[in-house]
């Protein structure tokens, strides 16, 4: 299994090129399910994650061209199979994506129930219940959701008990081929689902209201080919201008787009960041320590819970007291114990880490536990003294396309070792 060798002590400095954002790239491969023609995706970003939605793409029987500079083409007219298998669907919960187009556009699917993670439970019950509004016949059995729909999905009007990311994009994609008219309420509003709603209008689809709580789709025969352009990865932007701010450096994100980080960037101010933007580019510039932050984690346009390990690694390192509050996921805090062993004064309360900022972290061995926490981890290492190893880093390497050669360019001493 590779691990990280970092040397911590260095500023990074430099540029540093952002790519596409996963959140937006999976959700996008797999409702390429739902076509009838060849789709061409570019700004895909180089992640074990994408690699996992390929094969399950093929698995389904549809070919691809594989992915040359960040762009693939997919073949979805030759869709065979509707079953995707445990050993895909076990290593990547983003594969829930695939139940709505498929059953969609055959009628028919059975997808392994992705589990919990690390983080949480994870349920997927408003996924199964907004398909069941929509006609679709679904059981559970032996570990698979089994669904099936007379003819075609029916619009429908559809109230998210929750707001869910992964719930909303599955079931505004299987309603882009129902009939009639559907209406998703209390929608999560992240910029992916924006990305991912532009996708399938591109292909034909008439979807309204993405980015607000309401969205409507009106439902079309069939959704033909078409290109499309992934945005960039705003957690990854995130992780990058923490880093910044964490080792006092200067660093400038390009092929980003800022309006996606407002919440982000109120925080890296509040921090004590001097920020500066463009229309693609953030720079951040840091000359002492971080002033410590307090945060509550909520749905877009809140706080992302995807950005709450890494400001951990800052508000350990800063200078007093602060505190953030988890809401969207039970469990992600599995970081903490890891950065108390390099050195790090922080205590859990409940949903809520409290810690004490020092002057100076030390290298340590630390294990990755999911991919956010993963990145802390590595954040916490750029600044700690001495070595630091981190390990098990195939969680990093689902979401960081080559975060160690993107580090190492803004001046990081981290290497990656194989063992
Ligand atoms: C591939 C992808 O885009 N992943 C993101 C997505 O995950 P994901 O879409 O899985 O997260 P959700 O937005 O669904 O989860 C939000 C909350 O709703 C709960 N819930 C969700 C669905 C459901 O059927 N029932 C239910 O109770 C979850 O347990 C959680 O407490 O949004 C999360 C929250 O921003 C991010 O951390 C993930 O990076
Ligand atoms: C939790 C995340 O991803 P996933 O939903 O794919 O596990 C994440 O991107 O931080």
């Amino acid at each position: 299994m590779d691990k990280f060798h970092i040397n911590g002590g260095h500023r990074l400095v430099g540029d540093v090129t952002i790519s596409g954002a996963k959140n937006a790239a999976l959700p996008i491969l797999l409702a390429t399910v739902a076509a009838s023609e060849p789709v061409t995706i570019s700004n895909v970003p180089q992640l074990h994650d994408v690699k996992t939605t390929l094969k399950l793409l093929q698995t389904l029987g549809i070919e691809h061209s594989g992915i040359t500079q960040g762009q693939v083409t997919i073949s979805p007219a030759s869709l065979q199979q509707t079953i995707a298998p445990y050993e895909l669907v076990k290593t990547m919960r983003a594969s829930i994506l695939v139940l709505g187009p498929l059953l969609a556009r055959t009628g028919k699917a059975e997808v392994s129930l992705p589990g919990g993670c690390a983080i949480g439970a994870r349920p997927v019950n408003l996924h199964i219940e907004g398909l069941r509004r929509m006609g679709a016949q679904i059981t559970v059995e032996n570990g698979y959701i089994k669904a099936q729909v007379d003819g075609r999905l029916q619009g429908a009007q559809i109230l998210m008990d929750t707001v869910s990311v992964t719930g909303t994009e599955n079931l505004m994609t299987a309603a882009t081929l129902a009939d009639g008219k559907t209406v998703i309420e209390n929608a999560a509003r992240e910029p992916e689902i924006i990305d991912l709603a532009n996708f399938l209008n591109t292909l034909g689809a008439d979807i309204k209201g993405a980015g607000t709580d309401t969205i409507t789709i009106n439902g079309v025969e069939r959704l033909h080919g078409g290109s499309y352009s992934v945005m960039p990865d705003r957690i990854e932007t995130g992780t990058f201008l923490v880093a910044g701010l964490a080792t006092q450096g200067d660093v400038t994100c390009r092929n980003t787009d800022p309006d996606c980080l407002d919440a982000v960037l109120k925080k890296l101010g509040e921090a004590g960041a001097h920020i500066e933007k463009g229309e693609d580019w953030i720079r951040i510039r840091a000359d002492k320590r971080p002033q410590p932050v307090n945060i509550i984690t909520a749905p877009h346009p809140a706080f992302p819970t995807d950005m709450q390990a890494q400001f951990c690694a800052l508000n350990c390192i800063a200078d007093g007291s602060g505190w953030i509050r988890e809401t969207i996921f039970e469990n992600r805090f599995m970081h903490i114990p890891e950065l108390r062993r390099m050195g790090a004064q922080v205590e859990l309360e409940g949903n809520t880490a409290i810690s004490k900022g020092v002057l100076e972290l030390t290298g340590a061995e630390v294990m990755c536990t999911d991919l956010r926490a993963s990145a802390s981890l590595v954040i916490a290492g750029l600044v700690a003294k001495g070595q630091t190893v981190v390990e098990r880093i195939y969680h990093i390497d689902r979401g960081y396309e080559s975060i160690e050669n993107k580090l190492r360019q803004l001046g990081a001493d981290i290497e990656r070792v194989g063992s």
